[in-house]
């Protein structure tokens, strides 16, 4: 089934964010990502990769540059529920169950889902015969997955996910990273994604973008070209394998500016 608002192209241009008190977290910025593909977001702890999600998502602003989806600013997708966000802190609605927080979504956006599509959705994130439980009843883990499950119901065309396996399993970490691309590419949804694992990134993503420490300038932008479905059993092939290095080395990269990480110590 096609997803209820198509994926959008999105451009950053010139996109910069400055905090009150000072702080510079993302800087000149310039990206499009195109419609229907997965984006991996990578870089050192702090450097701006949430801030450049929550700009992307509408949930801040940029202090200069803009930022366009599908020819409208963010907070009119997010408006449409054309874009569903998964971050590190799940905000799950407390007296609702896992099954009630998805309803919510899509009351919300006006949805109705088909038939078993809120169950299936529950089991995809391996919660099945959790979906009546409350947060509370469940670890952080479960309530990441219960999030993820939420963003998803919608049928959005953008996703964005912040560290959406930070408190995951290995186990469960590596099922999902079977079970959301296989979705993703039916549905044709466009994901961002940002992540800490360079593993991760290589293993989800078509396109891997490397920031540098903060304020977070691009660095890298590396096509992962491995053909689909993957399995991380396959991260340890040749060619996969040098694809990790790469990111890794523009990592390193990005620490040795003269002005960021390493050198600036
Ligand atoms: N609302 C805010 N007000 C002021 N400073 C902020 C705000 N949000 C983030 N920052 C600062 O911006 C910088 C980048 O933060 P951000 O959360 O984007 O980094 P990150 O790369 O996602 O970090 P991590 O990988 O550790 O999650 C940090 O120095 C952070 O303290």
């Amino acid at each position: 089934m096609a997803p209820e608002t198509p994926p959008p192209r999105i451009a950053c241009e010139g996109v910069t964010k400055i905090f009150a008190g000072g702080t510079e977290a993302v800087r000149d910025v310039n990206l499009t990502f195109e419609p229907g593909r997965t984006t991996a977001l990578v870089g050192p702890s702090g450097c701006g990769k949430s801030t450049l999600l929550r700009l992307i998502a509408g949930l801040e602003t940029p202090t200069s540059g803009r930022i366009d989806i599908a020819g409208a600013p963010p907070s009119e997708t997010l408006r449409h529920a054309g874009l569903s966000v998964a971050f590190q802190d799940p905000s799950l609605l407390p007296w609702r169950s896992v099954r009630g927080n998805i309803e919510l979504a899509l009351q919300l956006a006006r949805q109705k889902a088909a038939d078993r599509e809120v169950e299936d959705l529950i089991d995809l994130v391996g919660l099945g015969g959790f979906a009546e439980a409350r947060p509370a009843a469940l670890s952080g883990g479960m309530r990441q997955r219960a999030a993820i499950a939420r963003a998803l119901a919608t049928r959005p065309g953008l996703l964005l996910l912040d560290e959406p396996f930070g408190a995951v399993d290995e186990l469960t970490r590596q099922q999902l990273a079977r079970d959301l691309p296989k979705l993703w590419e039916a549905r044709g949804t466009t994901t961002l994604l940002v992540t800490h694992s360079v593993s991760e990134a290589v293993l989800l993503s078509d396109r891997v973008i490397v920031l540098t420490p903060r304020p977070a300038e691009i660095v890298a932008d590396i096509a992962i070209d491995l053909p689909r479905p993957r399995d991380p059993d396959g991260l340890r092939a040749p060619d996969a394998a040098a694809l990790i290095d790469r990111v890794v080395a523009a990592l390193s990269e990005g620490m040795a500016l003269p002005d960021r990480g390493i050198a600036a110590q």
